[in-house]
Parts: C-alpha cells; sequence; structure tokens
C-alpha cells in the first residue's frame, strides 16, 4: 500500500489516482477497458449481493452482524466504487461532478415540499384502503395471512 490513502480525507480523486497506479504497476491498463470494468463491477454487485442474500430486511446499521460480516461488507462495497471510480476515469468521466450534477438534477425532478405531500396524500389513501380492506398492507399488497 502507498499510504497515500492513509492520512489523507479519501476523494474520488485519490481513489482514482490509486487506482490508476495500481493498474500501471501491473501492466493491466490493457485489461482496464470500459467494458471489462463494467463486467468486473457487475460481478462485485453480485458478491455485495451475496451477503444479503437470503438474510430477509435487516435494521440500519446492522446491529446484529459479527465484525468480520461487516468488515467482509466494507471489501465488497469498496470494489464496487473502486471499479466504478476506475470505469469513469477510463471513460473520460468526472464521477464527482457528474454526481454533483445528478443530486441536482434529482432535486428538480422530486421538490422536496412536492414529494412529501404525496407521501401525505399516499399514508392517508393507504389508510382509507386498509380501514376498507384489513388484509392488505400500506402497500396494497397481501399480508401473509392472507395466504392461509
Ligand atoms: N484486473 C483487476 C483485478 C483486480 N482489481 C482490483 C479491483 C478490485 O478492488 C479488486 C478485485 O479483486 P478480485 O477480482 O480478486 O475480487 P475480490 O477481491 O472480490 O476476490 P474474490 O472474488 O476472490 O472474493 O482488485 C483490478 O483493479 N483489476
Amino acid at each position: 500500500m502507498t499510504g497515500v490513502a492513509d492520512e489523507a480525507p479519501v476523494t474520488l480523486d485519490t481513489l482514482k489516482q490509486l487506482m490508476a497506479q495500481f493498474a500501471k504497476e501491473r501492466d493491466w491498463d490493457r485489461f482496464h477497458s470500459p467494458r471489462n470494468l463494467l463486467l468486473a463491477l457487475v460481478g462485485e454487485v453480485g458478491e455485495l449481493s451475496e451477503i444479503f442474500q437470503w438474510k430477509g430486511e435487516v435494521p440500519k446499521g446492522l446491529p446484529d452482524w459479527k465484525e468480520e460480516e461487516k468488515v467482509h461488507l466494507g471489501e465488497e462495497l469498496s470494489d464496487v466504487l473502486l471499479y466504478l471510480v476506475r470505469l469513469s476515469d477510463i471513460c473520460g468521466v468526472d464521477l464527482g461532478k457528474a454526481a454533483l450534477r445528478k443530486v441536482q438534477l434529482n432535486a428538480i425532478k422530486y421538490p422536496a415540499k412536492v414529494c412529501k405531500e404525496e407521501e401525505v396524500v399516499v399514508s392517508i389513501s393507504s389508510n382509507q384502503e386498509e380501514e376498507k380492506n384489513p388484509s392488505t398492507n400500506n402497500n396494497g399488497t397481501a399480508t401473509e395471512s392472507d395466504a392461509d
């Protein structure tokens, strides 16, 4: 490990440089093509998904997970991030700038006030639905007791 990221705040640019250095030192630039990186990224998303597979919903913060499980989770999240950063770099996309722009676009598309009001409306209408038909939950889907 180079130690570059040990003390300094971790930025996307730091990760980008470390990945470029990692590939260069191994002469792996030839493998880091857009398509290869995308496939590697998707593969790591699969590995990340495996950690949650069959567990059902888990509470936020993962309070019941062992330390080693959380370390493993951090590794898979990192693989996804690192390949994403590398893919963006190889494609000539400034990921930080693109993400900031996307956050702004999201805010325009989903204005907070409108979305909050919509939530209230959805919540009221699902409560009314629940009163009419107690065997459905708030998403309108059948509850487990329905299956009996
Ligand atoms: N050609 C490669 C191979 C690996 N890596 C880097 C990016 C990822 O962070 C990590 C992926 O390594 P592995 O393919 O060994 O995947 P895992 O670390 O997930 O190992 P495993 O699949 O055995 O769990 O290494 C890379 O940049 N380019």
